[in-house]
């Protein structure tokens, strides 16, 4: 158990190619809901979600990053202080699965490792598909990166996906509390939400 009265809240950015269904996904955990339609993401967006993971509660902060590389320079600002990711490829596009090492390694540079998923979304379009399963979890096996399949429009898998990053992150917290006891005074209240930080609790 992590001190009473006190909220864990986590950053999770969630990066991929254009129209992967990143904007998709957020809505759906957050807001229940799918549209058909693609506005493109203009920079970055953001979401919350509260839930419990082992009688914790816990503030979900997914940000919703642009695909596209002319927005590169605003979305890495925004992986600063990131405490989880999300990697999203699409299952009926290739460019998308073989740009996944590259949103990794932007990912990881500005924020090291941090708890990450890899997800194949559009899962609904299978008979469309452009990668093979094999080729997808051979991806996920050389990043060594929990791997999930997912539909956003018929709501299969996104719960799990964040629920995962959560325990992960979790786990994590309670691993340097043991170690640096010091963390449990860092970050007042609304920090974590605001600014952030790289720690993500708040009293
Ligand atoms: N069939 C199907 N379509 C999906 C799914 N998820 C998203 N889409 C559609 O894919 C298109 C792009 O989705 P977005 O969520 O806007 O994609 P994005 O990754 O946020 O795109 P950028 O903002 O450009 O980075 C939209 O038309 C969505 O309705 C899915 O699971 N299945």
């Amino acid at each position: 158990m992590l001190e009473e009265d006190m909220e864990v809240a986590i950053k999770v950015v969630v990066v991929g190619n254009g129209a992967v269904g990143k904007s998709s996904m957020i809505q759906r955990y957050c807001k229940g809901i799918f549209t058909k339609d693609y506005k493109k993401t203009i920079g970055v967006d953001f979401l919350e979600r509260q839930i419990q993971v082992n009688d914790e509660d816990v503030r979900l902060m997914l940000w919703d990053t642009a695909g596209q590389e002319e927005f590169d320079a605003i979305t890495k600002a925004y992986y600063r202080g990131a405490q989880a990711c999300v990697l999203v490829f699409s299952t009926t596009d290739r460019e998308s699965y073989e740009a996944i090492g590259s949103w990794k390694e932007k990912v990881e540079a500005e924020v090291g490792d941090i708890p990450t998923v890899l997800v194949q979304n559009k899962i609904d379009l299978l008979d469309e598909t452009v990668i093979k399963n094999e080729e997808a979890e051979a991806l996920a096996k050389r990043l060594k990166l929990r791997f999930y399949r997912s539909s956003v429009k018929e709501d299969l898998n996104v719960n799990e996906v964040f629920k995962y990053l959560a325990e992960k992150y979790l786990q994590k917290l309670k691993q340097q509390m043991f170690t640096q006891p010091a963390i449990k005074s860092v970050s007042p209240a609304g920090i974590a939400v605001k600014a952030c930080s790289s720690v993500g609790i708040q009293a």
